[in-house]
Parts: C-alpha cells; structure tokens; sequence
C-alpha cells in the first residue's frame, strides 16, 4: 500500500498519526466527464463524448467503491449483451488481484487479477505515471482510462455512476434513471449520511489507530444504520418507491459487512443480519438480476484480511460466516415500483 509523490512509487500507509488517530481519505484528482457529445459536466468539468469500446474501467472485486460501478455497468447494459447491436460490452474491465502489498494494487494473474490487457501494466500505479509522469497522490479504484487519450480520466466512483446512468444511453438503448430529477435531493441528503457515516465510517472506525477515534466512529456507524433500520421499514428503497443510485451506494457497504467489517474492522455492536429491515433489503438487492453477479465474496475476504497486516499480521482470511444470501426476503410488503425510466 502506498502513494506516488512526484511519480515516484512509495510504499507507505495513511499517516494516522498525523490526525490524532483518524483516517482521512484523500479526493480523488481526476475529474473530466464523459457525456453523450462531450459537452462539459454538470459542473464544468471538462468533458469527454461517449463513444462505444473507448473507456476501460479499471477495478478491484473487492472495493466497495469500484462495486458500485460495477453494477451500474451491469443495470445499464454496458456490459453488454451478446446481440446487443454486436457489442461484447460498451465499457471493458479489468480487475486487480485481491492483495494489496507493498505495489500496491497489481495485475498479477496468479494472484486471481484478470490481468491489463489494455496497457500491460503489472500495477496499478503505472497508470497513474502513464496519465502524469508527475502524479502526486493515492493510487485508488475504480480508474476510468480513455483509450483514445491514453490515461485516467476520472477516479471517483460517485462520478462515474453519474457517468453512467447519462451518457451511454444513446449507444446502448437503456433509459434506466438512478439519479431521477425530482427524487435528487432526497438521494443526495441520504448519500451525505450514507458516505460519511457508512461507506467511509467503518473505514473511519478500522484504520483508527486511537481507541478514542475508534469508539467514536464505531458510535457514528451504528447510529447511521439505525437510521437506514427505521427509513427502510417505511420504504421499500432509501428513496422510497424507486430503487435509485443511493440504493447502490449502501448496499456496496452492507453485502461486505459481517463477512468483513465485522470482525477485520471491528464494527461489531451488530451484524447486518441483526437488522430486520437491513437484512432483508440487502437480500432483496443481492437476488435483483444482475447484482449477485458482481459480487465476489474471495476477492471481498482475501483483500482485506490478507493486505492489512497492520489490523491481521497473520493473514488468515476466516471461514464464514455463513450468509445464505438467497434466502427468501420480505420486502415486498412494501410498495415499490423498481427502476425508473427516463421520460
Ligand atoms: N473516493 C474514491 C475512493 C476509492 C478508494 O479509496 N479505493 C480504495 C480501494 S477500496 C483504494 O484503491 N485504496 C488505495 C489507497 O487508498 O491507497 C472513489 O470512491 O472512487
């Protein structure tokens, strides 16, 4: 695990020392976005046209972040149907082995990555150096690479979901809307909650290295779920009716939670699984087609309990637990209406 300064590859961790304890996530640098004619983004960035077989999304199976865009790929049809006007897949993918070492993420195929068969890079960070021969900064992902202009374009995944839900529809014929107009601010007050306090709260509370920092971010994640507990048993999904793009963003934390924030990253007050509502949700969204398939549970155990030997010197990845995922669920007591199409 490490960071490049100056396009040099250092093998260094968070410096938690430096905040007292905390984990502070760096943002992501890389911000041009695609849509359907280039135009700029939705806030200026610099903009990229959408075109079939140009991006490649580089990914780790077991990153909850790079999930997400995973199955955006999946529900919008990017990946591809046989027959599908021909295509094999709008957007291609590679993914890392599971261990994150002193390199830092590879494609080392003997370890269980897919291998780079865009660029041929043994690791990760050697697309960040072929992007900015300067490049200062963590090395993460999910990496969006534009073929055309040989790099990056855009490291953050709550990006790239709006990316996808827009600028491919014209190519692939998928009107499914995750981000609908008039449910944004719901969605964006429930992401605000969601990200602080789950997605990035139980990394908060894991790489903590002050029992004081830990317990109070430990505190804030159980609250938050108690939250999410009490909005899903009014609401079939977090925005209500319509499964939206803020579903995905939790259930990317849930499905990793008692098999490994549990126990690795000591987020043990409850199991997911003790949740009535929580659980069966996170039932409900790992049955709908095409999710269960984005899910890779060795890839999930082997990363963290194998490339964090500061938390699990030994390595040892547990057995279970036992998940039974496809279990019947009860979420259809409440009404909900699936995925929105766009008008
Ligand atoms: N804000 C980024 C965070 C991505 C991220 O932190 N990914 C992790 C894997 S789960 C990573 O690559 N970490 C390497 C590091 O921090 O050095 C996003 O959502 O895309």
């Amino acid at each position: 695990m490490g960071l490049l300064i100056d396009g040099i590859w250092h093998d260094q961790w968070y410096d938690t020392d430096k905040h007292g304890g905390e984990f502070v996530r760096e943002s992501a640098k890389l911000r041009d976005w695609i849509t359907p004619n280039g135009h700029p983004g939705p806030d200026g960035q610099p903009g990229l046209p959408a075109e079939e077989n140009r991006y490649h999304l580089y990914v780790s199976l077991a990153c909850p972040w790079a999930h997400r865009i995973l199955i955006m790929r999946r529900l919008k049809g990017l990946k591809g149907l046989k027959g599908l006007k021909g295509l094999e897949s709008v957007i291609g993918v590679s993914h890392v082995s599971p261990l994150m070492l002193d390199k830092g993420w590879t494609y080392r195929q003997d370890e269980g990555s897919s291998g780079d068969p865009i660029n041929g890079v043994d690791f990760h960070h050697q697309l960040y150096t072929l992007t900015d021969p300067h490049y200062t900064g963590r090395v993460t992902v999910p990496a969006l690479w534009d073929k055309r202009s040989a790099r990056i374009v855009n490291n953050e995944s709550a990006d790239q979901l709006r990316m996808l839900n827009d600028a491919f529809d014209d190519l692939t014929g998928n009107r499914l809307d995750f981000y609908p107009a008039d449910l944004r601010e719901i969605i964006d007050t429930v992401n605000a909650d969601v990200y602080d306090h789950i997605n990035n709260g139980v990394y908060k509370a894991g790489f903590a290295t002050e029992q004081s920092v830990y317990e109070k971010h430990v505190v804030a994640l159980f609250e938050a779920l108690d939250r999410m507990e009490a909005r899903l048993a009014e609401n079939r999904y977090l925005a209500g009716e319509w499964f939206t793009e803020a579903d995905i963003r939790l259930f990317t934390t849930l499905i990793r939670f008692d098999a490994v924030y549990h126990g690795h990253f000591k987020c043990n007050l409850r199991r997911i699984e003790d949740y009535p509502n929580l659980a069966n949700y996170v039932r409900e969204l790992y049955q709908w087609p095409g999710i269960a398939e984005t899910v890779d549970f060795n890839h999930i155990k082997r990363h963290y309990y194998a490339s964090h030997d500061t938390i699990n010197p030994t390595g040892i990845v547990p057995y279970g637990p036992l998940l039974e995922l496809d279990r019947p669920h009860d979420r259809e007591r409440l009404p909900g209406k699936g995925i929105r199409e766009k008008g």
